[in-house]
């Protein structure tokens, strides 16, 4: 699903880059864009040096900004950062106006690019003060700020993780604090090899993403340190990689006795959260977030086990007639997730299959009868009386409504919420909505990966989420509309074509 639509109003790259015009701007970077014979221009995601030469190219032409970005270092991008910063611009909005003068910051952590203080000062004239713990970074982000003398606006200190941020700001006020924190805790090596192969690369070292206990825990220090710090540091934030985090953080927060506000930032395949706090009186809740509508709930079809006698009524069974259906219609299929009792995909089509596939096996067969006829020129048979013959596929998204009027078998299935208790639209209890499918998604290339923020609009015809569930007593198949050119009809259409199939071929399996 792509969410840019949800971007902060202002960020630029709403639009996504023009990739061809930005390699007629950037000589350096037209050596990483692949034209497609359609005449797209197209880079390879997975080519760090390509995506460091992206950033490099939009920091330079978009906020004349000379930024090098180091092999193997954290590759930051653009529309995330500018969603961050851009919502701290209005947390700002929020204070007395005589707090909107002279702006000063403290970035977190600010990893070799520097990219929040060098975006920050260039962009709304905000001074920062940037902390990095590594050696390295350090060295990188001092010269980031060198190469583009922003010295009287930026200074980068060195810090060793066990100091104080009371000690690091001194007696020294600030507007606001932000971070971008390490992500995962550094023992969880699990949650980073069940990460799905990445689809971009955006580099980075352990020690930038990883922590000891995690985002949690590093926020949980700033919180602990900011109530030392209410009366000279106005706002405090954080962005979240996890949608998990946001919950204990808000209530650290709270517990701290501050206000606090949270919002998600939503760019391309991502999400983020953010959250701030203060000890001042501010009115937070009128920094509207820009919040994404609910994902749609998934459409659930209950698998009538009166189609099973013979093969019996098992996730796998279903689930391996569910697939061969998908592959005979040449559907790309992703695993995300296989057990004894569910089974899910990202289920992925470019053309409409499901409904030439029936048209064509209606022409053979006509075929067949019309050859049929002149061989044994036994009966004449107008060829209109084949032509009449229409098979009905009439999906309402809105109502949830399918109606398959198939005249080969004279089969006709029409279901509704109110007609049938078989095909439910209701938010399946134990199954994930596309929101989690997403933060999974999130989890499985953030880190390393950071993911696809700056992808162009889907150009497949549709993609969804695909399930196979066991309930208490049935199995049930559900799909969840992530996107596509096609819109949710298409998916619609698929299962349709699904139900008919299973109940049809199930036993042939
Ligand atoms: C996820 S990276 C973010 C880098 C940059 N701000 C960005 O958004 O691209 C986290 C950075 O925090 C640094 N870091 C980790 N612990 C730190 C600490 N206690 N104080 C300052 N920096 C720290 C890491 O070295 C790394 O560069």
């Amino acid at each position: 699903m792509n969410l840019n639509v949800y971007m902060h109003p202002r960020n630029p790259y709403k639009v996504p880059p023009d990739f061809k015009e930005l390699a007629l701007a950037c000589e350096e970077f037209r050596k990483f864009v692949k034209m497609t014979v359609s005449g797209k221009a197209t880079l390879d995601f997975k080519d760090q040096e390509a995506v460091a030469c992206l950033t490099s190219s939009l920091l330079f032409r978009d906020f004349q900004l000379r930024v090098h970005l180091p092999p193997g270092r954290l590759i930051p991008t653009l529309p995330l950062r500018l969603n961050y910063l851009l919502w701290i611009e209005d947390l700002i909005s929020l204070l007395p106006v005589e707090y909107h003068e002279n702006v000063c910051g403290v970035d977190i952590g600010t990893g070799a690019s520097c990219i929040y203080p060098l975006i920050g000062s260039k962009k709304f004239g905000w001074k920062f003060l940037a902390t990095e713990i590594d050696a390295e970074n350090f060295e990188y982000a001092r010269k980031q700020v060198q190469d583009n003398y922003l010295e009287d606006y930026i200074k980068v200190i060195k810090v060793n993780g066990v100091e104080s941020l009371r000690n690091i700001v001194g007696n020294q006020s600030f507007t606001f604090t932000m971070c971008n924190p390490p992500f995962y805790a550094e023992d969880n090596e699990k949650q980073k090899n069940n990460r799905p192969s990445p689809r971009h690369d955006y580099g980075g070292q352990e020690m930038e993403v990883a922590v000891e206990g995690g985002e949690v825990s590093f926020v949980k220090k700033i919180v602990e340190e900011s109530k030392f710090l209410r009366d000279q540091i106005l706002i405090f934030t954080t962005m979240l990689g996890h949608k998990v985090s946001v919950k204990p953080v808000k209530r650290l927060c709270e517990a701290a006795g501050a206000s606090v506000c949270t919002t998600e930032f939503c760019q391309g395949r991502t999400m983020r959260w953010g959250v701030a706090w203060t000890f001042r009186q501010i009115p937070f809740e009128k920094c509207l977030a820009v919040k994404r509508e609910k994902p749609k709930p998934p459409m659930t079809w209950v698998v009538p086990q009166i189609r099973f006698k013979e093969k019996a009524y098992t996730v796998k069974n279903i689930d391996a007639a569910t697939v061969n259906i998908l592959d005979s219609l040449k559907m790309m299929i992703e695993p995300i997730r296989s057990t004894k009792y569910s089974t899910m995909y990202i289920v992925k089509a470019n053309e409409n299959t499901w409904v030439h596939q029936r048209r064509r096996r209606r022409e053979e067969k006509r075929q067949k009868i019309g050859q049929q006829i002149e061989i044994s020129k036994q009966v004449s048979v107008e060829a209109n009386n084949y032509c009449e013959e229409t098979d009905t596929i009439k999906v309402s998204a809105e109502s949830n409504i399918c109606e398959v009027m198939d005249t080969e078998t004279g089969f006709c299935d029409s279901s509704s919420p109110a007609e049938s208790s078989n095909f439910q639209r209701k938010r399946y209890l134990e199954l994930e909505t596309v929101d989690e499918l997403d933060s999974k998604r999130i989890k499985g290339d953030d880190s390393f990966n950071y993911s696809d923020e700056l992808e162009l609009e889907p150009t497949h015809l549709v993609q969804f989420k695909l399930s196979v569930q066991k309930t208490r007593c049935d199995i049930v198949l559900s799909v969840t509309w992530i996107d596509g050119t096609g819109g949710i009809d298409a998916m619609n259409q698929v299962l349709v074509y699904l139900k008919r199939e299973l109940t049809k071929n199930s036993n042939k399996q």
